[in-house]
């Protein structure tokens, strides 16, 4: 039996969809189940900056998140696969017809992503105020929080529809499977079984 944390909503259901081709099975969690159990796997419904956590305690053998996440934290994890699902970018979103102000004193951006924007200002040697959000970052530089944001951007539209327009990017994500050290080599058939799998499903797809 493997063990795999899902992180709620898109990704999950997109990884799920490759699980499906893969193995001709349906994986679908029930109403509000957090654990799905078949075809000998186990997978659990988790958010999505709790899925590091679940695999490096060893509570789940592989998790499936996306790459910006891992950048927030130091994990001890083995990185398995780029799924190539649930790609975006973290960048700068700035007032429009504003650029961002490298001569400033010091800047203040919000973000949900700390250590990647203040990462950022540390390499340019600038000084930063970084807020920290849990959600709605567009709102912030409209209602003077903070001079700009770090954000997630995929099409763009919520940086457009809110006035802001998108500036430097600092990182590109994408979804991937990541393994406990430990579960990895015990397991290490099984999840190599299961990588090749998944590897020729996203070669067709
Ligand atoms: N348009 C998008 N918006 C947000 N995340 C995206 C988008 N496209 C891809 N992603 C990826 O999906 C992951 C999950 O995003 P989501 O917004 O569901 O989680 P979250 O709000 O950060 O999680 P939590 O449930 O912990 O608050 C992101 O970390 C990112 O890797
Ligand atoms: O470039 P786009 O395609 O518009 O996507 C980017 C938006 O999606 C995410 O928010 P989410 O919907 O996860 O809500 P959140 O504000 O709670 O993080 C992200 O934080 C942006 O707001």
């Amino acid at each position: 039996m493997l063990t795999i944390a899902l992180p709620k909503g898109r990704i999950a259901k997109d990884t799920l969809d490759k699980f499906e081709k893969a193995f001709d099975e349906e994986f679908v969690f029930e109403d509000r189940k957090l654990i799905l159990e078949k075809a000998g796997f186990r997978f659990l419904n988790v958010r999505n900056q709790d899925v590091p956590t679940y695999v490096m305690h060893g509570a789940a053998d592989l998790g499936v998140v996306g790459l910006d996440v891992l950048e927030e934290k130091e994990y001890d994890l083995i990185k398995l696969l780029d799924l190539q699902l649930g790609r975006c970018k973290v960048a700068f979103g700035l007032i429009k017809g504003q650029e961002l102000d490298m001569t400033k004193s010091k800047i203040t951006v919000a973000t949900k992503h700390e250590k990647i924007a203040k990462r950022y200002f540390e390499e340019k040697a600038m000084a930063v105020d970084i807020i920290k959000l849990y959600g709605s970052i567009e709102l912030a530089p409209l209602v003077n929080l903070a001079d700009c944001i770090v954000d997630i951007v995929e099409t763009g539209a919520t940086m457009k529809q809110n006035g802001l327009e998108v500036g430097p990017t600092i990182m590109e994500s994408s979804a991937h499977l990541i393994a406990n050290k430990n579960a990895y080599y015990a397991k290490k058939d099984v999840i190599f079984d299961l990588k090749e799998k998944i590897e020729a499903v996203l070669q067709w797809d």
